[in-house]
């Protein structure tokens, strides 16, 4: 299997010198024969809501994986704040606050616990820790769960605290694997309010999701993933380009598949 080359560089999204908050270069993942991530170039800019989106098998979640230091890549650099994650991991790393796809945490512990326990991983102090994460907790409706153990939550409860343990330490970057996913309606309103608090005080989110209303709301920018590429990134309203980021994202990378083969399919 040969890796392919780089894309060409996409016109960054952004229009002054700042360093960006993640820059990723010639980014590439080949698993077997399937080329996950064919070379892409992305800029995310500081203080951005920067979106991430694409169908399933795209590549977001193998390119949030090589861009937070939790796969490595093939081929290319990812830069956090202009330091490379792989050549510098303990520098970039604490940099970040991760909300993997399918994170496994330490689930025989409380919720407060585990969020006391990654907050101390990043240097907090017990008790600054455990107050952060009673606040977390309540905030993202978990105190009711008290002392139950994480490997007994729901697939909902399990997401809210992951994002608790990526915010902990008060990261630059929050990086969020479908953060909506399973949520419910009240707890989605909540994490917004969280996400754009963050983003308003200078932090910068990047989440993948499948919701384009959600992402069309929420996301100051948004990059459009097929195939392993970029097709499309840069303000929301570019990629949009005066349409719904629904139509636009269908234009792109293909519209509804037909039904046909499924007439047996009826009652
Ligand atoms: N560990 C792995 N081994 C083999 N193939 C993999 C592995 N991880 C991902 N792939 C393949 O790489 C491609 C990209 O997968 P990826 O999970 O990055 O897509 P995605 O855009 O996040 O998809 P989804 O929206 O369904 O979550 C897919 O074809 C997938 O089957």
């Amino acid at each position: 299997m040969t890796i392919p080359e780089a894309q060409a560089p996409l016109p960054a999204p952004h229009s002054h010198s700042e360093i960006p908050a993640i820059e990723l270069r010639g980014l590439t993942k080949v698993f077997g024969n399937t080329v996950a991530v064919a070379g892409i170039n992305l800029i995310i800019p500081k203080g951005s809501f920067f979106g991430v989106v694409g169908p399933n098998g795209a590549g977001k979640t193998t390119s949030l994986n090589m861009a937070t230091g939790l796969l490595i890549p093939d081929r290319g650099t990812a830069l956090i704040n202009g330091v490379d994650i792989w050549a510098d991991p303990a520098q970039a790393k604490p940099m970040l606050g991760i909300m993997p796809d399918g994170l496994r945490l330490f689930d025989r512990l409380s919720g407060p616990a585990l969020v006391t326990y990654f907050g101390m991983l990043r240097g907090l102090s017990k008790a600054e820790a455990e107050e952060r994460a009673t606040s977390l907790v309540n905030v993202l409706g978990l105190a009711e769960a008290g002392n139950k153990l994480v490997v007994d939550y729901s697939a909902g409860m399990t997401k809210k605290i992951s994002l608790a343990c990526a915010l902990v330490h008060n990261p630059d970057i929050l990086v969020l694997d479908e953060p909506f996913e399973a949520v419910d309606p009240i707890s989605a309103a909540t994490i917004r309010e969280i996400l754009n608090n963050f983003v308003s005080k200078g932090g910068t989110v990047i989440l993948s999701s499948h919701v384009m209303e959600t992402v069309q709301k929420l996301c100051s920018h948004v990059a459009i993933f097929s195939h392993g590429r970029v097709l499309a990134a840069g303000t929301t309203e570019q990629v949009a380009a005066g349409q719904d980021l629904d139509t636009r994202f269908a234009e792109l990378v293909g519209g509804v598949k037909s039904t046909e083969g499924l007439e047996w399919l009826r009652h």
